[in-house]
């Protein structure tokens, strides 16, 4: 589904992402651990193209998409949740996922019942502003209004970030049944060890912009490479 090879990206003339390559097959859940600083959001911003890879390839379903500008990564079916999830707080629930449909316009399917369904809170706060919203519903908000318009792979900054641990827990589940039912790939970055062990099937780390390892998520809690390279 995603391929990356010898990636290397950064701001201005700062080198952050060095060399990185990994592989993201359909159908799988994968996540990328590291600390704060690491270059998580930065790998997520240069897959989406809000950043220019300085060197290497990006692939999405076998084809080149490193001089496609963001807008046409997701119309391609690429689904992005930023880290600040960026939902229109003036907006209602309804409204911000229209939004996202229109991003995603060059796809025939719609899923709005699909994620009321999903995320029976939104179907509750349809005609609600959204920034009324707590932290763990808004991030329910951006992650539909990434699924709306059916995308093949979804990336997710951080998920767990500014959200109370039951909701987090609700949010795993639903991402694994989204994974499941619907077949979306998905890809997130994140620093919440219990989150990536309950949510994914393998997950990479990531130090100073190197991979340093992939890991299946039963080894990761207690692991020396957590130890080494997660904990701050
Ligand atoms: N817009 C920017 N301009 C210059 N440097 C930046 C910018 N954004 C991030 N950086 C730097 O790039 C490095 C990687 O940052 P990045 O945000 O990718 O880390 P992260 O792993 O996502 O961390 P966090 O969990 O804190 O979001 C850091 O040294 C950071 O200071």
């Amino acid at each position: 589904m995603l391929e990356l090879d010898e990636v290397n990206a950064g701001y201005g003339r700062t080198p952050v992402l060095h060399d990185i390559s990994m592989e993201i097959r359909e159908g799988e859940v994968v996540s990328l651990i590291g600390r704060n600083g690491a270059g998580k959001s930065t790998l997520m911003k240069t897959i989406i193209g809000l950043l220019t890879p300085t060197s290497g390839d990006l692939l999405f379903k076998g084809e080149s998409i490193v001089d496609d500008p963001a807008e046409r990564r997701a119309r391609r079916g690429i689904g992005y949740v930023p880290q600040d999830k960026e939902i229109f707080p003036r907006l209602t629930v309804h409204e911000n996922l229209k939004v996202g449909r229109f991003v995603n316009e060059a796809n025939d399917r719609s899923l709005f019942e699909e994620m009321y369904d999903y995320f029976p809170i939104l179907d509750e706060r349809r005609n609600q502003k959204a920034g009324t919203m707590s932290g763990g519903e808004q991030q329910m908000l951006a992650i539909a209004r990434a699924l709306v318009g059916a995308p093949d792979l979804l990336l997710l900054d951080e998920p767990s970030e500014g959200v109370q641990p039951t909701i987090i827990e609700e949010i795993s589940d639903i991402v694994g049944e989204i994974n499941r039912d619907m077949g979306t790939t998905v890809f997130f970055v994140e620093q919440n060890l219990d989150f990536t062990i309950n949510t994914t099937e393998r997950c990479y780390v990531i130090d100073t912009g190197e991979l340093v390892n992939e890991l299946p998520p039963d080894e990761l809690r207690g692991s020396e490479v957590v130890q080494q390279h997660i904990t701050v």
